[in-house]
């Protein structure tokens, strides 16, 4: 087993827990899930389970899926969700979601500063390029991924020379001289660029902590390359071991191309667990969350990630390399896609196994379903395997599945050595050993 490493865990703030007919359980708590109060609880949770940091994804439009079948009060932005768990929190990371598809970095950075001030140094920013919502943002369609990545790069930069534009040093306070702070330390960035003309400087200081951590969701190609350049950590959709080891070790080694050391960049996949006494109980909340999939919409949940369409074929028949769609076709997301594409190549499945696969039925996130123990050996095969440096938790099934979760699968981590049983730092940078 794995000892001198240590898990590095995250906490989804969406409720993934109510997917599906979860939330029409008599005691699903749903109705909670309408006041910032249940968040601050759950929040309070993960801080006392010492986990690294909390979660929250973000998208700039209504989704059908949101509306109807599925347990839904919206979706605030998550920074301002933030700035209200900030103040009921002391130790816990904080990391919101900001598209840089559709923000003016000059906003997203002072947002983003604003939060690590108020928290303490506790904020991180989750980099996505987005996959739908331009028509919320004028009339043009949504760029291509080259020209979102490299809008994403461009923004990314901006972002940290605006940072670095009102460094905390110029405070300098001194009653004697009645100097407050020093003008000279406070430079404009002057940035023209392909997307962006941004003069600065930043209006309010960097704080003490230091930088906020870069995470970054996307990992085909270009997504990887990003990454690997500028991420402190990857949000990461791993639906099977191989696709983890290999997913890690390409990062890894395109970190190091980028001149960086790869242990400085941690690979954190959504675990999207059902835990429950017994494996069937278990079984049948991961049942429960995916009952409203009818194979209608498993089909065209099919045709959307990955534009292959296998409504004329039974159930059993098998799924071969030769049937798959044009790699090159327009996707929403190439990573989905991908993942997709070589599982099939790989397995030559049935129908009824693409159709019950992580990148059809969700995120592509890593599945796991059953008692505590179960769940525990997962993690630690993934852990030992070198797939992974740690997971950001998407609770499934129910709040008991939850529950089992804080009370018996965290302990026992920390009980193997594999996680912290109290924290040594207290911002985000500390927690994630940068
Ligand atoms: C695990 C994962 C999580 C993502 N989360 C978000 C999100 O919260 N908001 C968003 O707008 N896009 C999200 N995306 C979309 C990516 O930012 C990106 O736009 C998309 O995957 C296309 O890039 P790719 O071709 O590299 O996959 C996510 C993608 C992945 C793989």
């Amino acid at each position: 087993m794995n000892t001198d490493r240590q898990l590095c865990i995250g906490f989804s703030l969406s409720a993934t827990w109510m997917k599906g007919h979860s939330w029409r359980a008599p005691d699903s708590g749903v109705e909670k899930l309408e006041s910032i109060d249940y968040y601050i609880h759950l929040a309070k949770l993960a801080e006392k389970a010492k986990l690294d940091f909390l979660f929250r994804a973000d998208y700039l439009y209504v989704s059908p899926q949101m509306l109807g079948d599925s347990a839904n009060f919206g979706s605030p932005d998550p920074t301002v969700m933030f700035a209200a768990i900030a103040c009921a929190t002391e130790r816990i990371g904080l990391v919101t979601t900001v598209s840089t598809t559709f923000n003016p970095p000059y906003v997203a950075a002072r947002q983003l500063q604003s939060l690590h001030w108020l928290s303490n140094g506790r904020a991180g920013w989750n980099i996505v390029t987005s996959i739908e919502g331009a028509e919320n943002f004028g009339n043009s369609p949504m760029p291509s991924p080259q020209v979102r990545y490299a809008k994403a790069k461009e923004f990314t930069h901006v972002m940290q020379k605006l940072w670095a534009s009102f460094p905390h040093e110029a405070i300098l306070v001194d009653r004697e001289s009645g100097k407050f702070s020093d003008p000279d330390q406070v430079a404009s960035i002057d940035h023209s660029g392909e997307f962006f003309r941004v003069k600065g400087p930043l209006t309010l200081p960097a704080h003490k902590s230091g930088a906020i951590p870069l995470f970054q969701a996307g990992a085909s190609d270009i997504g990887r390359d990003f990454a690997s350049s500028v991420a402190d950590a990857i949000f990461a959709a791993m639906p099977d071991l191989e696709s983890g080891i290999e997913l890690r070790s390409d990062l890894r080694r395109r970190a190091e191309q980028h001149g960086r050391h790869p242990s400085t960049m941690k690979v954190l996949p959504g675990l999207y667990f059902f835990l429950a006494d017994t494996r069937e109980e278990a079984q049948a909340l991961f049942e429960l969350a995916n009952a409203h999939f009818s194979i209608a919409r498993r089909h065209a949940a099919l045709k959307s990630v990955m534009g292959l369409d296998l409504s004329g074929f039974e159930l059993n028949d098998r799924v071969t390399a030769a049937m798959l769609p044009d790699p090159n076709q327009p996707v929403r997301s190439r990573t989905h896609a991908d993942l997709l594409r070589r599982y099939i190549a790989n397995y030559e499945p049935t129908v009824a196994e693409v159709l019950a696969r992580p990148e059809v039925l969700g995120s592509a996130h890593w599945v796991s379903v059953g008692t505590v123990e179960d769940v525990l050996n997962d993690i630690i095969q993934r852990f030992d395997a070198g797939a992974i440096d740690g997971f950001i938790a998407l609770p499934g099934g129910s709040e008991q599945s939850m529950a089992l979760f804080f009370e018996k699968l965290v302990p026992q981590l920390v009980e193997r050595g594999l996680f912290r049983s109290e924290y040594t730092g207290s911002t985000l940078r500390e927690h994630l050993g940068i």
